[in-house]
């Protein structure tokens, strides 16, 4: 089926607005502060994970305040659905990450399916150790065993959320807040 532009403006005036820009600014400005306490002197790899994570790592990145080397990798495994499937990688990891101290970034923790995988990639070639920044934690009891988030931005109800790096049926992540969809 396929979603038209229309039917994409009536999910945005449908929506419910749940945290709204200046909110998420400064709960990306706070994790900006917790990481660069923790991580300063560790030299990371940071790793957006595209899409979703394009929002959350561009502003982000801005608030660490310290040197680091920044690279994306892409995986994916809801496409245009709104629940997820087996992890699809677009683009694996590409730098060496033997030894190395790696910084994961993306938009949401859901059931945590995403970021286990690519923690295990991380470790399985050789970081020394992973952590995980993520600008929504949603609320739910349906986690994937050892799905987790150092750094946390928001905790959002569990309903299906676009904006700020999160699509719905590929549309509105460029939507300046957390929206929930009506009825979802
Ligand atoms: O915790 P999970 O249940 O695994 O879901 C979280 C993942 O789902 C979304 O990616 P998606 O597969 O939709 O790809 P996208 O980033 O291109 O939107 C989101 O960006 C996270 O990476
Ligand atoms: O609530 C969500 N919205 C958009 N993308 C997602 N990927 C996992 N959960 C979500």
């Amino acid at each position: 089926m396929t979603f038209s532009i229309d039917e994409a403006r009536q999910v945005m005036a449908e929506a419910d607005l749940l945290h709204g820009q200046a909110e998420i600014n400064a709960a990306i400005a706070k994790m900006g502060e917790k990481i660069t306490e923790d991580m300063a002197d560790s030299n990371p790899i940071v790793f957006c994970v595209m899409n979703g994570g394009l929002i959350i790592a561009g502003q982000l990145l801005t608030h660490l305040n310290f040197p680091l080397q920044y690279e994306y990798i892409h995986a994916t495994r809801y496409g245009d659905e709104t629940s997820g499937g087996k992890l699809l990688w677009k683009v694996p990891p590409k730098a060496d990450l033997s030894g190395r101290n790696i910084l994961v970034i993306d938009d949401i923790l859901d059931e945590g399916n995403t970021l286990v995988e690519i923690v295990k990639s991380c470790q399985a070639a050789g970081a020394a150790s992973v952590k995980v920044a993520v600008l929504i934690d949603k609320q739910h009891n349906r986690k994937a065993d050892g799905a987790h988030a150092d750094f946390v931005g928001l905790s959002v109800q569990d309903r299906f959320l676009f904006g700020y790096g999160m699509d719905y049926k590929g549309y509105w992540r460029n939507a300046p807040g957390i929206y929930a969809v009506k009825g979802l």
